[in-house]
């Protein structure tokens, strides 16, 4: 696939209680134009979720996010991933990540921690947690001595934040929980997700 980073503007990052859930609301996302989708693997439901949207819905590229140890990539690759994001990115778990054969973000959060993957090869990351270590001014700043590197900024970016920051050189896709709010998933409101992915999906 091309690069993770320019398949959709905004990639949902969701929590999934209920695995019954997990279908219908992929549907609903891609139906709304939000193709890529980040399952996270923080709750137990987060695989087998992977494991049915991967299965069964059509146009969706799903992947894990929360991959926290090697363990976690081995099993996100094994239901369906298609592709692997980190909050962090200890060395044994990018050696992990980089052997899956999947396309991954390991996240960072300092010029330190670009640099030591830059030196690795790698070009894309994860920019976590976006608003609280320093917004878009902090990564703007980044892309000074380190331009060749780009990010998918993730953690309280929000509609009316992501297009400031879609609108930086080194930025080439926000995520965010904020396309699936847990009130709509728990009342079953696939409407309101889908309106939710539509209105993110012209962003750019
Ligand atoms: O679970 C993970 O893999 C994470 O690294 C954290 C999430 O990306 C953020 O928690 C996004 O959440 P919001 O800030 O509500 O958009």
């Amino acid at each position: 696939m091309s690069s993770l980073l320019d398949l959709a503007p905004v990639v949902p990052v969701v929590v999934i209680d209920d695995v019954g859930t997990a279908v219908p609301m992929a549907r609903a996302l891609v139906a709304g134009g939000l193709p890529v989708i980040e399952v996270t693997l923080r709750t137990e439901a987060g695989l087998e979720s992977i494991r049915r949207i991967a299965a069964e819905v059509e146009g969706a590229v799903v992947g894990a996010g929360t991959v926290r140890r090697p363990a976690d990539v081995e099993a996100a690759v094994e239901a369906g991933s298609r592709f692997l994001v980190s909050p962090g990115s200890p060395a044994a778990l990018v050696d992990a990540m980089a052997e899956s054969g999947v396309p991954f973000l390991p996240g960072v959060a300092t010029a330190t921690e670009v640099m030591a993957l830059f030196e690795r090869g790698l070009r894309e990351m994860k920019f976590f947690p976006a608003e609280q270590a320093g917004g878009v001014n902090y990564l703007k700043a980044l892309g000074g001595p380190l331009p060749e590197v780009r990010f998918c900024p993730t953690g309280g970016i929000r509609l009316a934040t992501a297009p400031s920051y879609l609108a930086l050189p080194n930025v080439g896709c926000v995520g965010g929980t904020w396309l699936t709010p847990a009130d709509a998933l728990a009342a079953g409101d696939y409407a309101a997700i889908e309106k939710l992915a539509a209105e993110a999906a012209t962003l750019r």
